[in-house]
């Protein structure tokens, strides 16, 4: 394991997870620091991990890698307090959906390496799907550190940065579709008149294998529907209401949608002000 420092700052609902992903795969908790905007955020973050937690400024003055875990709309002014002053040998990591590198090498002194993440909540659970992109001043070396630090908690994959917008329509936003249906089928099974909890056990536990089976069978989907649907059957009904409602139609726009607000959330941060 790489000898290197992280901060995660910005320890919100994303950061935390990151941050107890790199506990639970034994980063030393004196290697990891944590910020945050209110004090009683450090408080919590501090008695449940045990970890330090520090002003911003002490994050970059001391780790060599800078999670930087805040919402997109907030990185400005975060930067606009320490970008400028951080030194040579850091490498800054963002999460933030939408922002492209070049919004954080116009704000960090020139030859600081940068690297665009997209990870996602099964972090969690150390099934995230984490997606690094090579920005600005970033070798192969930066992103192999960048590997060490999202492994534990899922798999990694490099995109070239302009697959970001894409990738976070689809596996950055991706869970919370998939909650969306689970929540939308057991709705359906108290509509069929089963108890509530046994409706959720039902789905829940289909999703999951589901799951398993769409990542180690080796078959495609389509090939997984089709075992599941006979001819004359119940499965066939089902799939032409939500053919008829649109489904099929509804996923491509609303993964264009989520693109497409990345790209205005980027758009409007590196407006020029007026
Ligand atoms: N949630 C998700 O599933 C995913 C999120 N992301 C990205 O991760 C980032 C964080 O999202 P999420 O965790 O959901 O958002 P949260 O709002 O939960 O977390 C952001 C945190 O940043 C803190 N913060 C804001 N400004 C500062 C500052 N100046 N100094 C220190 N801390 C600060 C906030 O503090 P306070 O609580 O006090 O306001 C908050 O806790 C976003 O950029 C998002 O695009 C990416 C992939 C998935
Ligand atoms: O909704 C969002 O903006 C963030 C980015 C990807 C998942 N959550």
């Amino acid at each position: 394991m790489t000898k290197q420092s992280v901060a995660v700052i910005g320890a919100g609902k994303l950061g935390e997870v990151v941050l107890s992903g790199l506990l639970r795969a034994g980063w030393p908790a004196e290697r990891l620091l944590v910020t945050t905007r209110r004090a009683e955020r450090a408080a919590e973050l501090a008695e449940r991990y045990g970890i330090r937690t520090v002003p911003n400024p002490a994050a970059v003055a001391e780790a060599d890698v800078l999670l930087i875990a805040v919402k997109p709309q907030d990185a400005g002014k975060l930067l606009d307090e320490w970008g400028a002053e951080v030194p040579p040998g850091k490498l800054v990591v963002s999460l933030c959906a939408g922002l492209p590198t070049s919004f954080f090498a116009e704000r960090l002194p020139g030859g600081i390496p940068i690297v665009r993440v997209m990870t996602n909540t099964p972090a969690r659970v150390d099934e995230a799907m984490t997606a690094i992109s090579a920005g600005p001043y970033a070798t192969d070396e930066h992103l192999a550190v960048v590997e060490e630090v999202f492994r534990p908690i899922g798999r990694t994959v490099r995109v070239p940065e302009y697959q970001q917008d894409a990738v976070t329509a689809l596996s950055g936003s991706g869970p919370a579709y998939f909650y969306l249906l689970v929540e939308a089928m057991i709705d359906a099974g108290v509509l069929l008149g089963l108890p509530r909890p046994v409706a959720h056990e039902l789905i829940v536990q289909t999703a999951i294998g589901s799951a398993v089976m769409l990542r180690d069978s080796g078959e495609h989907p389509v090939q997984l529907r089709e075992a599941v649907t006979s001819p004359a059957g119940t499965t066939i009904s089902a799939i032409r209401e939500l053919e008829n409602h649109g489904v099929r139609a509804a996923m491509l726009d609303a993964l264009a949608a989520a693109r497409d607000r990345a790209a205005e959330i980027a758009a409007q941060m590196t407006a020029p002000k007026s």
